[in-house]
């Protein structure tokens, strides 16, 4: 196989680093700074369903190579799942049996959508480096894990390795300052923070979050798994609040004073409004109340950004005891089948039910229009997920607007692009 090349020397003086830098170093050979090329250890390789196939190829007729830690390797069947045509169910059926053969982690269907499946496995821990064939794989900076997309042949070299080699990115600070208002949440910040980035503003730079103690793990998930959107490699938000309970933070996570970021920017969150991404750009970045009124055929409640059970909440404290609008259809699917067992012990899916909601299979759902709720020609979509480019959940002249769920529910009870202040919920 390929051989990695030698990372760049360390330089004789230590100037302070950021979170990107001081765990590629932690993790790799030397000490990193941005633009540098590092070879790090990975903790942990993810691959989804519909790029099991090119996986299983790289790995065995490309590289005649096996997992060399075939416990860092998850396969997670979620992109359409249960299967939908027959070659998706062969694929399918091959990922199965090569984990079967080589002892890799296999989440199959109905376990839930990969980022929320490896987190709720412990798959990502602070100062770990996960690899995922998937781009949002940034979902992991959350919990301070470096967490990055790659294409089928590098996560391949991962898996075959344990290595991978990167160029160290520059970092750009994002300060959150101020406290949210009611009916604001994570996802409003997280699309706020894309258009102020832009859709390529962070094109290969990571995306360094300073939140303090604000929001939980599934909030920090929230505005991780956006970073991409602007481009980013990775989307590190500083641990704090509840990551310190739930984990064993090492020191060397955490920026240093005095580092160096290509862009710095601050978002008050005090001034914030719910805010929603217009077609067909994620940075397309409108407050609700302009686009209020707009007809909508269907809202989707789910994905990787918000289908986890604080948003499942927030969406039945907004549909408890109302009903969706007749000519509006309702989709939720839970995020895992952690976030499903949990929301039904609690309740949650009866509210939603009772109120017109139908359910899915834990996993992506039509988040990427494969199946599950794809729309027709001309038809109009807000969804919780975090893309909005023509075609994405179906035909190409449907339209998608991307919100938060409590924004989502509101909209599916009036029919229409509605705040939940709207119908009488805060
Ligand atoms: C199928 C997968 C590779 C893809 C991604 O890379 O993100 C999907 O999850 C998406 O959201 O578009
Ligand atoms: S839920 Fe959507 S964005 Fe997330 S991994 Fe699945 S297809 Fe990609």
């Amino acid at each position: 196989m390929t051989t990695p090349p030698t990372a760049s020397p360390a330089p004789q003086t230590h100037k302070p680093q950021t979170m990107a830098e001081r765990i590629l170093s932690r993790r790799g050979n030397g000490t990193f700074y941005a633009g540098m090329l590092a070879v790090v250890e990975v903790d942990q390789v993810m691959v989804v369903d519909s790029i099991a196939q090119s996986f299983i190829e790289r790995m065995e007729r490309d590289l005649e190579s096996v997992p060399k830690y075939p416990e860092r390797v998850s396969i997670v069947i979620d992109h359409v799942a249960p299967a939908s045509t027959v070659s998706v169910a062969q694929a399918q059926k091959e990922a199965r049996e090569y984990a079967a053969k080589t002892g890799v982690r296999l989440f199959d269907v109905g376990r839930g959508i990969c980022h929320q499946v490896l987190m709720e496995e412990g798959l990502a821990r602070p100062g770990w480096i996960v690899l995922g064939s998937d781009s949002h794989s940034t979902t992991y900076g959350a919990v301070a894990a470096f967490g990055s997309g790659m294409g089928a042949t590098d996560i391949a070299l991962a898996a075959a390795s344990g290595k991978t080699w990167l160029r160290v990115p520059e970092s750009v600070k994002v300060t959150l300052t101020g406290e949210l208002t009611a009916g604001v949440g994570a996802k409003d910040v997280a699309l706020e923070m894309i258009a102020r980035l832009g859709a390529d503003g962070a094109t290969y730079q990571s995306v360094e979050i300073h939140a303090g103690d604000r929001f939980t793990r599934g909030e920090r998930m929230t505005l991780a798994n956006l970073c991409v959107e602007a481009g980013a490699k990775a989307g590190l938000v500083v641990p704090g609040g509840e990551i310190l309970t739930m984990y064993d933070v090492p020191e060397w996570v955490y920026p240093q004073e005095g580092a160096t970021y290509v862009r710095e920017l601050d978002i008050d969150l005090t001034a914030l409004r719910p805010r929603m991404s217009a077609p067909s750009e994620v940075d397309n970045v409108h407050d609700v109340a302009e686009l209020r009124g707009l007809k909508v055929d269907q809202v989707f409640i789910g994905t990787c950004t918000n289908g986890r059970l604080e948003d499942l909440h927030a969406a039945a404290d907004v549909l408890r005891g109302q009903r969706v609008d007749p000519t509006t259809r309702l989709l939720v699917i839970p995020a895992s089948s952690e976030v499903m067992e949990a929301a039904m012990a609690d309740g949650t899916l009866l509210t939603l039910i009772q109120a017109g909601a139908v359910l899915g299979t834990p996993g992506c759902g039509p988040c990427m229009g494969r199946h599950q709720g794809v729309l027709a020609p001309g038809e109009v979509c807000v969804s919780t997920s975090n893309r909005n480019f023509i075609g994405r959940m179906g035909d190409k002249d449907a339209k998608i607007y991307l919100a938060s769920p409590a924004v989502a529910a509101a909209t599916a009870i009036k029919g229409r692009i509605a705040l939940p202040e709207d119908i009488g919920a805060q």
